[in-house]
């Protein structure tokens, strides 16, 4: 059987051009770490920021350093790891918030405010002026220090274009190294993500990022589309969490960078052991219809399914389970044929004449129909019954 595979949209190149230049940067230990009731200890972030570097993201946001002491001291061992990844951490347009940034000794500051109307009348209750003024010298004042600048736009998406151009266009002039168009509350739609990327591209010559959250389940489609509109850094966290529905899943983004466009520079098969310390860590469940790194994204239980993929996974798998460091899970219950009970049980060691085998299928859909699910164990002890008697 085939070990390692996937299959390429090929339908791509009709529709779009293949991202050119791209770069993670996973926010899970700082956007991440901001879903409700979630807490990283410091050994969980070293941990997962080791891990991150094992996939090969290019930056890791560590954390928001004045959110406290324990977190600053975090961000700072972290940037000290000597990591592949560059690290980076957020700020508000506070010079205090800079010199915190400046303590950890990351490698990049992302220095955020917000434009839009709703923010800067229910949140700053200052004019744009006042708030731009505030970032354009915190960035100035980054710069002085021989950081990397970020400057993001929280709420981008639902700030007017000319203003949110202008501030890149200033950002620009204070040499700033990214700019960033946060999609807060997650607004867009694949084709708002890429006119807007595109919007800002026309004038704007300084690397775009994007940082989509999930609020109607578009992120990674958004993230994709801004990609393919050429935003450069891409923002993602591990399963997904964050804020209310969570930002880009990092497993999702990196899946459909190999898939759609042919992307594999970075380290899949680590995908699966980051996702289960991130479930053990945030304490947050991954559903089982999770892509990817849900308990069923590779189960096949489907007797026509499973008979094919018996001969050739690729016909009901997008790719093997062993590109993410997950495993193949063929199970017996209400939809198993022939076939594929056959390849289930010659799997577990056993070998059934015709006879047995109609015992055990009808045994199998009986007992699942009355809701009881067919673990390993059990479909083992139903067959060691049906050779007894
Ligand atoms: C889109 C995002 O994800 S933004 C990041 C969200 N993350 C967090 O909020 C992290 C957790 N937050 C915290 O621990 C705290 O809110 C802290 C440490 C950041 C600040 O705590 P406090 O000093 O107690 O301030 P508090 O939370 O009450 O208010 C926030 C202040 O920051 C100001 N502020 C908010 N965003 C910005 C910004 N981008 N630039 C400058 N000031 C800002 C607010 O206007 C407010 O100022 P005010 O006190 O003068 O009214
Ligand atoms: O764009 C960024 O770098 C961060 C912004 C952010 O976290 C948000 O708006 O949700």
């Amino acid at each position: 059987m085939l070990k390692e595979y996937y299959s390429r949209n090929e339908l791509i190149k009709f529709v779009s051009n293949t991202p050119k230049d791209i770069e993670i940067c996973d926010v899970t230990l700082r956007d991440g770490e901001q879903t409700p009731g979630v807490v990283f200890t410091r050994e969980e972030k070293i941990a997962l920021a080791r891990e991150l570097d094992e996939v090969g993201v290019e930056i890791i946001e560590a954390g928001f350093p004045v959110v406290s002491a324990a977190e600053k001291d975090t961000v700072k061992e972290i940037a000290g790891m000597g990591l592949d990844a560059r690290t980076c951490c957020l700020s508000r347009a506070l010079i205090a918030d800079v010199d915190s940034a400046i303590d950890c000794n990351v490698d990049m500051v992302s220095i955020f405010i917000a434009m839009s109307d709703l923010h800067l009348k229910h949140k700053y209750h200052k004019s744009c002026k006042e708030i731009t003024d505030c970032a354009f010298n915190t960035i100035e004042y980054a710069k002085d220090h021989g950081l990397s600048v970020r400057f993001a736009a929280e709420d981008a998406t639902r700030t007017d274009i000319s203003v949110l151009k202008k501030a890149f266009l200033t950002a620009e002039d204070y040499g700033v190294d990214y700019v960033s168009i946060a999609d807060t509350i997650g607004i867009l739609n694949p084709s708002t993500a890429y006119y807007l990327v595109t919007e800002i591209k026309k004038e704007i010559h300084t690397p775009v990022c994007i940082h989509c959250h999930n609020d109607l389940g578009l992120a990674t489609a958004n993230t994709l589309a801004a990609a393919e509109a050429g935003a450069k850094q891409l923002h993602t966290t591990v399963n997904g969490i964050g804020e209310r529905a969570g930002n880009a899943a990092l497993e999702e983004v990196l899946l459909s960078l190999m898939v759609q466009y042919g992307i594999e520079k970075y380290n899949t098969r680590n995908i699966k052991k980051i996702s289960d310390l991130v479930q053990k860590y945030s304490n947050v469940q991954v559903a089982a219809n999770k892509a990817i790194v849900g308990k069923n994204a590779f189960s096949h239980e489907s007797g026509i399914h499973v008979m094919a993929i018996l001969e050739d996974p690729r016909t009901y798998e997008l790719f093997s389970p062993e590109i993410v460091g997950g495993k193949r899970n063929l199970i017996a219950g209400k939809h198993t044929g022939m076939k594929a009970l056959k390849g289930i049980v010659k799997d577990i060691g056993y070998s059934l004449e015709e006879e047995e085998l109609n015992l055990l299928i009808e045994r199998v859909k009986n007992c699942t129909e009355a809701k009881k699910g067919i673990s390993r164990n059990r479909l083992e002890d139903i067959i060691k019954g049906i050779k007894k008697v």
